[in-house]
């Protein structure tokens, strides 16, 4: 099969160049070929490396309810995602080469783009009692994380981050202290006080990344922050890359896009870590330009509409992400001039490549034809309704936005066309 992508800005590592690029047998050719079987007329369209999401929930097996391996990944390459890594807070969770095994066959059978599982930290994904089985899941598994949950003490998480040097695996951490959190569900900000809710304080996650950045230089591990939302993390983790401890970390959209005085009383703002203060998202946005912040990831988080529909209160942890998240950062930051369309990628397909050590990432000859056709002009709302994922609560909902997939190619082959562009 051969398909040739005609005359698009092709994303070149830091600048576009307008060329033809070919697909061939699942890899890239920037030589010339009469002969196709089709062709993609590209000239208003960009061709980026396919954008890559360290951090989703794709929930099966467990919770299929809320999205499956087949929904999520769909969702995915709608989004312009050709590869995802999945969050292991599942039924059975995967702390065994048994339960992890259960995981890799729905991969197999029904993900259409490429998915990378977690193994757990702790055997029952709890950050507390024993080590998972990690040596039985080393070669399976992308690295180790207890998402959902935070490592309760340093003993435990010392011994982890030994372990995982000894493997050459990473430990991706979910920082949150459970002794600071107090029945609290947002920000401990302005708007929990004015509306009389319960808060979630800022030392609750930077006090796990201060410890463990201690037992990093302790222990010489490879270690990534998920999901950050304060600026005093921002702080620390620009000081630990400065003494150069081996240390990486992804935000989301959402802690880039909104502080808490965006919030509604609506489960839609509902997640954890929660969307922090003004000053929190300028201190993230800081990170994206100087560096200390490496990754954009989603934290795509489905739940069943009923279990988002209790407020502000009542409601489950957790948005989706997948499908809005090129588009709500290209127009919120890109757009505006805060971010450069380069820096965007790179945070969204080159840097969690190489921290993670997956293939692609760049438009050369013979590499593999993972890549993402995209067209910046178009603009719409965002509406959940379209989406192909089971979850649709996103804060994003009804936001203008401008940018969208045209297609989605993994291997060389087609997993996503928008047929109305
Ligand atoms: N982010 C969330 O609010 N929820 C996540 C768990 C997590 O990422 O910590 C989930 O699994 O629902
Ligand atoms: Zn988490
Ligand atoms: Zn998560």
């Amino acid at each position: 099969m051969k398909t040739l992508l005609k005359n698009g800005n092709i994303f070149t590592g830091n600048g576009f160049e307008k060329r033809d690029v070919f697909v061939i047998d699942g890899r890239l050719s920037l030589s010339h070929f009469d002969r196709y079987d089709e062709r993609i007329d590209c000239d208003s369209f960009f061709i980026i490396p396919g954008l890559v999401d360290v951090h989703v929930h794709l929930r099966e097996p467990g919770f299929f309810y809320k999205e499956s391996i087949k929904t999520g990944t769909m969702a995915a390459a709608r989004g312009g995602y050709t590869a995802v890594c999945a969050m292991p807070n599942l039924n059975p969770v995967p702390s065994t080469a048994s339960a992890l095994r259960q995981q890799l066959d729905i991969i197999e059978r029904d993900a259409v783009i490429k998915v990378y599982p977690y193994g757990t930290i702790t055997k029952e994904q709890n950050g507390r009692g024993a080590l998972s089985d990690m040596e039985a899941m080393k070669d399976q598994v992308i690295a180790f994380s207890d998402d959902g949950k935070g490592v309760q003490t340093g003993e435990l998480m010392e011994e982890a981050m030994i372990k995982a040097k000894a493997l050459n695996k990473i430990i991706v951490a979910h920082c949150e202290d459970e002794t600071l959190l107090d029945g609290g569900y947002i920000h401990d900000g302005s708007y929990a006080k004015k509306h009389g809710h319960k808060g979630i304080c800022s030392e609750s996650e930077w006090g796990q990344v201060k410890r463990d950045i201690e037992l990093c230089k302790k222990t010489g591990a490879r270690y990534h922050v998920c999901h950050i939302s304060t600026k005093e993390t921002v702080a620390l983790i620009r000081q630990a890359k400065a003494e150069g401890v081996k240390i990486t970390c992804e935000t989301t959209p959402h802690y880039l896009i909104f502080c808490d005085e965006d919030l509604q009383e609506d489960g839609r703002f509902k997640m954890n870590p929660p969307i922090r203060s003004a000053e929190d998202r300028e201190a993230l946005i800081e990170g994206l330009l100087d560096g200390t912040i490496d990754v954009i990831a989603t934290d795509h988080a489905p739940h069943r509409q009923e279990e988002k529909s209790r407020g502000l209160t009542g409601s489950a942890f957790g948005i989706v992400g997948l499908e809005t998240a090129f588009p709500v950062l290209y127009t919120a930051l890109v757009k505006t001039g805060k971010l450069s369309l380069e820096k965007l990628i790179h945070l969204m397909a080159v840097a969690p490549r190489q921290i993670f050590g997956m293939e692609g990432g760049f438009l050369q000859e013979g590499q593999v034809a993972d890549l993402t056709v995209l067209d910046l002009e178009d603009s719409y709302r965002v509406n959940p309704e379209e989406f192909l994922s089971k979850g649709r609560s996103t804060p994003f909902e009804g936001m203008e936005v401008t940018g969208k997939t045209v297609a989605t190619f993994v291997n060389g082959e087609k997993v996503y066309e928008n047929k109305h562009i």
